[in-house]
């Protein structure tokens, strides 16, 4: 019997199979004979993305010696071997589809790119983690002048001591939370009463000691010119004046004039926090719109724009249902990962296709609902995760919540360190037991002054007893502290990879191309030799293509093929495309730092360096977990946010001393630093988890953020490393790379076509001839190669060598046509899916021009001519309700008798 769970949920430990149990799942809804096209499994970073994708198809091709294999098949509730007789025919589907295995943030990316144009800008928009951020400064103060909102900027810098740009970091953190603030209101309060009545109290509290012999450094203590000054004093915090050298005078009236005092303080960084908050709150809508303007000119979207937008689509502009069920393939399995980090946002967002998954009726049985998580290791509260979320949800969606017991990562001594360490420190711990045949392994703390050499010690240790060094993780608090454990390692000859050296702008061969650039432009000598050093060719006099300037591009591919430079790394491919974002040569240069894509393979092997957090769903044979190198930075956010559960009940603005004067504030900012103390203990969980065979920590002896769990130097079990595995040469691998799949007309035109019952070959080279277009970098005759050579890899199977001739040769025709090169000048989206008055269809092209927009649809027979001006028609009318701007619409037939195009 089948032992599936359609809705479920797994909080479970470290290591547990959480990650293994999400594969098994996905795997058998493919053995239930569910399309991957349906399933949707989300997870938190992109490593994590990466990872699984490759272990799905991983265990699918070593089904027959996986573990995963039982699971399934109890899953399924078939027997093993009729599970491996339909691999091979799983493994084809798998591999053939559109698979959605992603971040949430990719996946709110993909929505956003298809309804972009329902929010104002173009689909083809580029995605960075973060956006210009000085661009989008320039654009604020430009619009704080407009609007006469200059005065409020500096009056909140003069309230919160901060300065302009600190205020900006505060909005854009408000700007992340927007849609949770609403119901949140803050009225200017004034200051001046507050403070007039603190300063004269304060000068009756002065007045009762005028003729008493109070000591000198009394009557300095009771002088205060301001009210600030005022709340700097310790005195005025004090339960009484009954103590040091006020004793002595003190009488009873004092302490009620210092109640008193103490009540206009309170209200004085009350009205402040008041008018702090009112001011932000006005600037804030002009910073979403400095964001977004900036966003729609560069065309391009931090992920915060991308949740914020999604948001507001799904509120407000389209319809839930149409958002999530009608332009994919109807999405039918929702897989979660990492769930304890999601944050309430985000989890608003999938609301709409979480409810359609457990809403189980009719042709919705075949649904369901998986979410994975441990609030142990909840680290992101700053990004506004809640951990709290997961209860919540459970909860509501009545899914049955399971547990595992068993580690099936880690050895023997790291499972039994592990429960040692966080049982009762952590709420709730439950020891977790060992895997049947767990090896023991080993675990060593050294308490060290100088930590980055006890680091290397343990590195160079494990490399001598055989490690290699990519099995090898050095854990560190920070990026900089990543960086120093790099240079120190490098010092002594042992590779590292990083976050840094992984991105795809690191990568050699890439980078002798940005060398070749750089020479382009600048016209120095040196990047020329740069360039010949990274790319492994003797110096020599290179070409400096003055067409670089405006196609960087084309320029890059005449210098890889002229030097031989691409033999299969796909990274070149990956630049190439990345580096068709950029309008021109130098908005490239004076951007490419910012580049954040990742390397397609991993180039180098070395030991693995990154921050703790980073390291989250990662395991690693040995891990070195290295103390923060720094001090701890103490917690001066100026804002609190106060949660009740998931919901974000208020702000707090941080003054400093307030707590002792407002004791609601108190309690919010003793919540606030308990809060952050788990987060802290839950990243030491996190951290000393990833292990799988031998567990290193190294400790200060002084601040030491490991101090709360009072660990001292000591070692468990006998020092080892796993013998290692025969050096079988690997093999090369195709890495399957997939450009984004943004939905294609294919589908579409399919079923239309069919409707008219036209003879198959006609379509096929109607799709064939769509494609070419479509893939076009843009419309120059230097493209057509590059889109003819994916054509043919495309339907070569399907269509004769000649017609491919037949398509270049009206391609060519369209590509000299005066008529359509007019059209198509301007910033240009092609397939741009559309939905207007509930039906979905895809625009073969689609421009913008200054003041209007211009669609264009292909076609490469003139039959049917009255429909086709329907249709177009109909795209003309949705694209002009959705953009509000002019609109023409024409057909292009592309006819072998050349190129005629009408206006609808
Ligand atoms: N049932 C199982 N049988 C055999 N091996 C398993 C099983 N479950 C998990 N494993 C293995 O144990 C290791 C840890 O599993 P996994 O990464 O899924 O844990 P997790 O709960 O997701 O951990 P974390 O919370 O740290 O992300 C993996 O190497 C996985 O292949």
């Amino acid at each position: 019997m089948s032992g599936f769970v359609p809705f479920q949920a797994l909080m479970a430990s470290a290591g547990s199979g959480k990650t293994f149990s999400l594969v098994v799942r996905y795997l058998s809804l493919l053995f239930m004979g569910e399309s991957p096209d349906e399933i949707v499994a989300l997870t938190f970073t992109n490593k994590a993305a990466n990872e699984m994708q490759e272990r799905l198809i991983e265990a699918l091709t070593h089904l027959h010696e996986r573990d995963e294999l039982k699971e399934i098949a109890a899953l399924c509730g078939a027997d093993e071997t009729a599970i491996l007789q339909r691999r091979p025919e799983v493994l084809k589907r798998l591999l053939a589809a559109d698979t959605k295995v992603m971040t949430i943030d990719s996946f709110f990316a993909r929505i956003l790119r298809k309804f972009a144009l329902h929010a104002g800008i173009m689909p083809n928009f580029g995605t960075f983690e973060a956006q210009h951020e000085l661009k989008v400064m320039a654009r604020f103060l430009k619009l704080c002048e407009i609007e006469g909102k200059e005065s409020t900027l500096v009056a909140m810098a003069q309230i919160s001591a901060k300065r302009v740009s600190d205020i900006f970091g505060l909005l854009d953190a408000l700007y992340a939370k927007a849609p949770q603030l609403r119901h949140l209101q803050f009225e200017a309060a004034a200051m001046a009463p507050h403070e007039a009545r603190a300063m004269a109290l304060h000068a009756q509290l002065v007045a009762r000691f005028e003729g008493k012999s109070l000591s000198d450094r009394g009557r300095k203590a009771l002088e205060a010119e301001s009210v600030e000054a005022l709340i700097g004093k310790t005195w005025t915090a004090k339960a009484s004046l009954e103590y040091w050298d006020f004793k002595k005078h003190y009488d009873p009236q004092m302490d009620v004039l210092l109640r008193q005092l103490q009540g206009a303080l309170r209200g004085y960084m009350q009205a402040k926090e008041q008018t702090f908050f009112a001011h932000l709150f006005e600037l804030l809508d002009l910073y979403k719109s400095a964001k977004l303007t900036v966003a729609k000119e560069d065309n391009e979207l931090s992920f915060d724009d991308i949740t914020a937008l999604v948001y507001y689509l799904l509120g407000e502009r389209i319809d839930r249902e149409f958002l999530y069920f009608r332009l994919d393939s109807h999405i039918s399995h929702l897989l979660l990962d990492e769930f304890q980090d999601t944050s309430v946002l985000q989890f608003e967002i999938l609301q709409p296709l979480v409810e359609e998954m457990v809403s189980g009726s009719g042709v919705r049985e075949h649904h369901s609902f998986f979410l994975v998580g441990d609030v142990k290791q909840s680290i992101y509260r700053f990004r506004g995760g809640t951990k709290e979320l997961f209860g919540a949800v459970t909860e509501r969606y009545g899914l049955t919540v399971d547990s595992l017991r068993t580690n099936w990562r880690s050895s023997v001594n790291v499972v039994t360190f592990v429960n040692d360490t966080f049982r009762g420190r952590i709420d709730g711990y439950e020891d977790q037991l060992t895997k049947p045949g767990a090896r023991p392994g080993y675990v060593e703390i050294v308490e060290d002054e100088t930590p980055l050499e006890g680091m290397t010690a343990f590195v160079e240790r494990l490399l001598a007893l055989g490690a290699a060094p990519g099995e090898i993780a050095v854990l560190t608090a920070t990026n900089k502290d990543g960086g120093a454990v790099q240079e120190t390692l490098n010092a002594r000859q042992i590779d590292v990879v990083t976050e840094t050296t992984s991105r795809l702008i690191a990568q050699r061969r890439v980078r002798a191309v940005i060398e070749y650039l750089k020479y382009c432009y600048f016209d120095a000598e040196i990047y020329a030799r740069n360039f010949c050093a990274l790319a492994d060719i003797a110096v020599q006099p290179l070409p400096r293509p003055i067409r670089a300037f405006d196609a960087p591009a084309e320029a890059v591919r005449e210098v890889i093929t002229r030097f031989g430079l691409f033999d299969g790394d796909l990274n070149i491919v990956r630049f190439l495309e990345v580096l068709e974002r950029f309008r021109d040569l130098e908005a490239f240069l004076f951007e490419h730092e910012r580049i954040d894509t990742k390397a397609v393979t991993q180039e180098r092997e070395g030991v693995r360096v990154l921050t703790v957090h980073k390291s989250k769903g990662l395991e690693y044979p040995y891990v070195v977990v290295l103390d923060r190198l720094g001090r701890k930075k103490a917690d001066t956010a100026p804002i609190l946010y106060a949660y009740e559960g998931v919901e974000l009940r208020t702000l707090y603005l941080r003054q400093s001393k307030r707590a002792e004067f407002d004791p609601a504030y108190a309690a919010a900012l003793e919540r606030e630093a308990a809060l952050a103390d788990d987060d802290a203990l839950n990243a030491l969980y996190v951290a000393f988890t990833r292990a799988r065979e031998n567990l290193y920590v190294v400790r200060k002896p002084k601040e030491s953020m490991f101090e709360r769990l009072g660990l001292s130097s000591m070692t468990l079990g006998t020092e080892g490393v796993l013998a290692a595995a025969p050096a079988l040469p690997e093999a090369p691998r195709d890495i399957p790379y997939q450009a984004l799949a943004l939905g294609r007309q294919t589908e579409v035109v399919t079923a239309e076509k069919a409707a008219v019952a036209e003879e198959p070959f006609a379509v096929t080279f109607g799709l064939a001839m769509h494609y070419a277009l479509e893939m076009m970098a843009a419309f120059e005759i230097e493209d057509l190669a590059a889109a003819m050579t994916a054509v043919t890899n495309r339907y070569g199977a399907l269509l004769d060598a000649g017609v491919f001739e037949t398509i270049r040769g009206r391609l060519t025709r369209l590509l000299g046509d005066e008529t359509f090169r007019r059209l198509v000048e301007g910033e240009i989206a092609r397939e741009q899916p559309l939905m207007y008055e509930g039906e979905l269809r895809y625009l073969d092209l689609l421009v913008r021009q200054e003041e209007r927009w211009v669609v264009i649809d292909y076609k490469s027979a003139r039959r049917y001519e009255s429909e086709h001006r329907e249709q177009v028609g109909f795209y003309v009318k949705a694209v002009r309700a959705i953009t509000e701007m002019p609109v023409e619409g024409y057909l292009c037939y592309v006819l072998e008798e050349g190129v005629e195009i009408v206006r609808v």
